[in-house]
């Protein structure tokens, strides 16, 4: 039996008296998008905070690759092999598009304050090295963003900033990554132009898993291999989207969402 990229057992969270995951069981195999649903405040942003350390499980278990993560501090989770973006921008603005992914790379150089300080050579001779691994990582990711790569990040627009983002995230070769709301704020070409970038990079890097969250039903139904929706910090349903979608269950969490909004 292969082992899963990323295993998520009965992972629960609450903030006082609030349960804002709870007994999530999640099984991600290697080479395989899995994205997350659900409706608004269901408890997915948080989901993604368990499993890459910016919490801490109240109980379950987050194992990667068979090792068990289980409240390991956000840094060593990253050095392990699971990388992300986040639902606002977290790119450095004044930076050019080469700087901010060599920012990415930190987890895999080894040279630190110290060396740079006592081994000026050595240090910069990593940048340096770090600099054109990225431009080839861009280039590899996109055209569109290599031909971009000596601007400063600030003045991209929306789409190529979570472009951007997701090289960075590549930058740290991680085992799994994990996007939440790629598609926010980006059209329908733009989005198109998004699955098109998760699939070439799937294709050049063989046994690298992404967990998505998503609310553009057009990219849930078309990119991933499986679906599990989460309402009300629960997982209610697991499986391919086409079958999910019809499951009374799911209708009525998204149904009740558009009551909510329409009271
Ligand atoms: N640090 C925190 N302290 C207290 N409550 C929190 C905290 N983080 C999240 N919550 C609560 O947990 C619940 C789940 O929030 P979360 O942001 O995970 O939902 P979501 O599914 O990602 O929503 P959206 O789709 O709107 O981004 C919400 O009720 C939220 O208010």
């Amino acid at each position: 039996m292969t082992r899963s990229a990323l295993q998520v057992t009965n992972l629960s969270i609450r903030f006082g008296g609030l349960v804002a995951v709870a007994d999530v069981d999640l099984t991600l195999n290697p080479s395989e998008v899995l994205c997350i649903i659900g409706p608004n405040g269901a408890g997915k942003s948080t989901l993604f905070n368990l499993i890459s350390g910016i919490y801490r499980p109240s109980s379950g278990k987050v194992e990667l690759d068979g090792r068990d993560i289980t409240g390991w501090p956000a840094h060593r989770i990253a050095a392990a092999g699971i990388a992300r973006t986040f639902q606002s921008s977290r790119l450095f603005n004044d930076l050019t598009l080469v700087d901010n992914v060599v920012i990415g790379m930190h987890t895999r150089t080894r040279s630190g304050v110290l060396d740079a300080l006592l081994r000026p050579r050595k240090a910069r001779a990593e940048l340096t090295e770090a600099a054109e691994r990225a431009t080839e990582l861009i280039r590899s990711i996109s055209p569109h963003l290599y031909a971009r790569r000596h601007m400063l990040a600030g003045a991209l627009p929306q789409a190529d900033r979570r472009r951007l983002e997701i090289a960075r995230a590549l930058a740290s070769e991680p085992k799994v990554i994990m996007l939440d709301e790629p598609s926010s704020g980006m059209d329908d070409r733009d989005t198109d132009a998004l699955m098109a970038d998760v699939r070439r990079v799937m294709a050049e890097r063989p046994g690298l898993s992404f967990l998505i969250i998503e609310h553009d039903m057009r990219l849930v139904a078309a990119l991933p291999d499986r679906v599990a929706v989460i309402d009300y910090g629960r997982k209610i349903a697991d499986g391919q989207f086409a079958e999910v979608r019809l499951m009374p269950r799911v209708q009525e969490a998204y149904l009740g969402q558009k009551a909510a909004q329409h009271a």
